[in-house]
């Protein structure tokens, strides 16, 4: 089963305005925007957090507030952007409560991007913050591990670059990319736009709680909508494979 969200004419009091949207499966995509725009309030929407006020939110033609919660939560993950306080237990018995596998706790592939490994031993509580980001992120995978094996999984995730140092903000974008090509939708919000230019694939603006631009990056990714978005002037150069975004100015007055 693949994952197909229609979004439509979705509002959330005093934060989401109309939004429409399709996102078909197995898309990387990044939300950018500025503070208050939306972002947070889009994705927890999509993952039945938060009720749209009007409109409605179809998850494979069902919708979303019709999925009995535990079929959703088999398939659908949410990484939120303040992880909750924990009890003071290691990271190893935190991550073994959404471990699928007896012989290791986590998957391969998630320990080499995220290298969470290390800290088995350590109080979750005494980590330094991307420390434990990247311990969430695990936490957040691991818990629908066995539908992102079948190419099958949601991942709504929250500013999940926050706290991370440069080789594991690449080693997560590089995961990201892996995980689409499995056939997993992906759907993050993010602040740097050079990392959303080059990882991403689509692209969904927000301002105001509004979606201004939505499609593939080589569309969208334009100086103008920056600029719309960001109220600053932006220059947009494509290198080879890479897409150069440079910041020059906050657009004055
Ligand atoms: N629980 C809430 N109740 C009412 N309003 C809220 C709530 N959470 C956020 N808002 C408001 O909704 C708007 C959108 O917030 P949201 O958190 O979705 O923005 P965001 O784009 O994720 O911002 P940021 O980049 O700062 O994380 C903001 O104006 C915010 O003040």
């Amino acid at each position: 089963m693949k994952a197909t969200f229609e979004v439509d004419k979705v509002s959330v009091s005093h934060r989401l305005k109309e939004v429409d949207l399709t996102i078909p499966s197995g898309r990387c995509i990044h939300i950018l925007g500025p503070n208050g725009a939306g972002k947070s309030t889009l994705l927890n929407t999509l993952g039945a957090i938060v009720p749209a006020t009007a409109g409605q939110v179809l998850l494979n033609q069902r919708p979303i507030e019709a999925w009995p919660l535990p079929v959703l939560a088999s398939f659908r993950s949410i990484l939120a952007q303040h992880s909750e306080a924990v009890f003071s237990v290691s990271v190893a018995d935190y991550l073994s409560f959404f471990s699928h596998d007896e012989q290791s706790i986590v998957p391969t592939m998630l320990e080499k991007a995220l290298e969470v490994g290390g800290y088995f031993s350590q109080s979750i509580n005494r980590l330094s913050g991307g420390e434990r980001q990247r311990v969430e992120i695990c936490r957040s995978l691991m818990q629908v591990w066995p539908a992102i094996e079948q190419g099958e999984a949601v991942l709504l995730l929250d500013e999940p670059l926050q706290g991370l140092d440069i080789r594991h903000q690449y080693g997560f974008l590089a995961l990201c990319t892996r995980l689409c090509e499995l056939g997993n939708t992906l759907i993050l919000s993010c602040h740097d736009i050079s990392l959303s230019a080059n990882y991403g694939q689509d692209i969904i603006f927000m301002k105001h709680g509004q979606v201004t631009s939505y499609g593939a990056v080589g569309e969208v990714m334009t100086a103008q909508n920056l600029e719309n978005t960001f109220d600053c002037h932006f220059a947009v150069k494509e290198r080879d494979d890479f897409l150069e975004i440079q910041v020059c100015a906050p657009i004055v007055g």
